[in-house]
C-alpha cells in the first residue's frame, strides 16, 4: 500500500505538472487577495499520476478543511446531502471518481455547482414541494480517470480543469530521491534515472518501487543499490524494462503470433476484462510504441518486436 506519508506537503513537494501549478498558483493567490473561495476544480489523469496528492495539497495552501467523497460509494442522495449540510465557509470537498456517480446525485451536484444551492424534495408524491438551500461559500474539487465519461453539463460547471499530464523522466526520477530520501534509502543518481525507467510514467508505481527496493536492502537479499543489484531486485519482482509485467510481455507475445487482433479477441486470449487491457496495459505499450492501433486492429511495431527478443534472449543468457 502507498503511505499517505509520501503525499506532497508544499508546492515544491509536488513534482512535474508545472503549468497545472503555475496556474493554480495564480488561481490561490488571486482568491486570497479577494478573499474568496476557489474556484470549483476538476482534475482528471490516469491512475496513480496525482490527482488525489493535488487535491490534498490544494486543501492544505488553502488551509481548508476537506472533505472526502468517492463517486462509486455515493449511493443515495442522502450520502452527499449529510456531507453538503456539514460544510462550513472555506472548506473543500473532494470527490474522487467522480465519474461513477448516479444521474440521481448529479441532479444534485448541478444547483449546487452552478448557484451553490441544493434543492431539495420535501415530502411526497402531491404533497411534495422543492425547497432551495443556500450552501456556505466552499470548493469542490472532482477527480476522475475516466473523462469521457462525464456528461458535458457536468464538465462545463467546473470553471478550472486540469488533465494531468505524462512526467519527464527527471521528474520521475526527482520523485524517486525524494521518496527514497524520506526513508532513508540511499540512492545516487544514476539508480533514480534508472528505476525512472521502469516506473511507467507513474509517481504511485515510482513510490512502491522504492519501498520494495528498502525491503531487499534491509533483508540483506540485496548487498547495494548500483544499476546490478537493482535489475536484480526489478527481475526477482518479475518486472522487465520500461516497467513491464508478466500481463503487458504475453500481450506482446500474443500480438507477435497473431499480427493484427481486434480488442475482444486479445482481451478473450488474455482472458481479461477490455478495461482492464485498455486502462492498465495499453497505455504504456503503446507510449513506449511498442504496439499501434489501427483502424484493423492492435499491431505490434518493430520497436515491440525488438523488445520481445531482447527480452527473451537475456532470459535465455542467464
Ligand atoms: N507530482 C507528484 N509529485 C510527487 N509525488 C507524487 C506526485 N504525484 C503523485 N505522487 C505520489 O504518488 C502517489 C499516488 O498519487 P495519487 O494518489 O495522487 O494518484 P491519483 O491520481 O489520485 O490516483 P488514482 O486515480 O488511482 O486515485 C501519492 O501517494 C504521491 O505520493
Ligand atoms: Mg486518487
Amino acid at each position: 500500500m502507498v503511505n499517505n506519508n509520501f503525499r506532497p506537503n508544499s508546492w515544491n513537494e509536488f513534482l512535474g505538472q508545472s503549468q497545472i501549478i503555475s496556474n493554480l498558483k495564480i488561481y490561490v493567490e488571486s482568491a486570497r487577495q479577494q478573499n474568496k473561495t476557489l474556484d470549483h476544480l476538476l482534475i482528471h489523469g490516469s491512475s496513480g499520476m496525482g490527482k488525489t496528492s493535488l487535491a490534498f495539497l490544494i486543501s492544505k495552501v488553502m488551509k481548508s478543511k476537506l472533505h472526502i467523497l468517492n463517486g462509486p460509494s455515493i449511493q443515495k442522495p442522502s450520502d452527499l446531502i449529510a456531507v453538503l449540510s456539514a460544510l462550513k465557509p472555506s472548506d473543500i470537498l473532494f470527490i474522487d471518481e467522480v465519474h461513477a456517480i448516479s444521474k440521481e446525485i448529479l441532479e444534485i451536484l448541478y444547483p449546487v455547482l452552478e448557484d451553490n444551492k441544493m434543492n431539495l424534495v420535501i415530502g411526497k408524491d402531491y404533497n411534495s414541494k422543492i425547497i432551495n438551500v443556500s450552501l456556505p461559500e466552499f470548493t469542490i474539487i472532482c477527480a476522475t480517470t475516466e473523462i469521457y465519461k462525464l456528461s458535458y453539463p457536468l464538465l462545463n460547471r467546473f470553471p478550472i480543469h486540469f488533465q494531468i499530464m505524462d512526467y519527464s523522466l527527471s521528474e520521475m526520477s526527482q520523485i524517486i530521491k525524494n521518496a527514497s530520501n524520506r526513508i532513508d534509502l540511499q540512492l545516487s543518481t544514476s539508480s533514480c534515472e534508472f528505476i525512472a525507467s521502469y516506473c511507467r510514467n507513474t509517481p504511485r508505481i515510482a513510490i512502491n518501487l522504492v519501498n520494495r527496493i528498502k525491503d531487499y536492502i534491509i533483508t540483506k537479499h540485496v548487498n547495494c543499490t548500483n544499476i546490478v543489484s537493482l535489475k536484480t531486485i526489478f527481475k526477482q519482482m518479475g518486472i522487465y524494462s520500461q516497467g513491464l509485467t508478466n500481463n503487458d510481455v504475453e500481450y506482446l507475445k500474443i500480438l507477435k503470433e497473431h499480427k493484427t487482433l481486434g480488442i475482444e479477441s486479445l482481451a478473450q486470449i488474455l482472458d481479461a476484462p477490455i478495461a482492464t487491457i485498455i486502462q492498465n496495459i495499453e497505455p504504456v505499450l503503446i507510449r513506449e510504441q511498442f504496439v499501434l492501433r489501427t483502424l484493423r486492429g492492435r499491431m505490434i511495431t518493430d520497436k515491440g518486436l525488438k523488445y520481445l527478443s531482447e527480452i527473451f534472449n537475456k532470459e535465455a543468457a542467464n
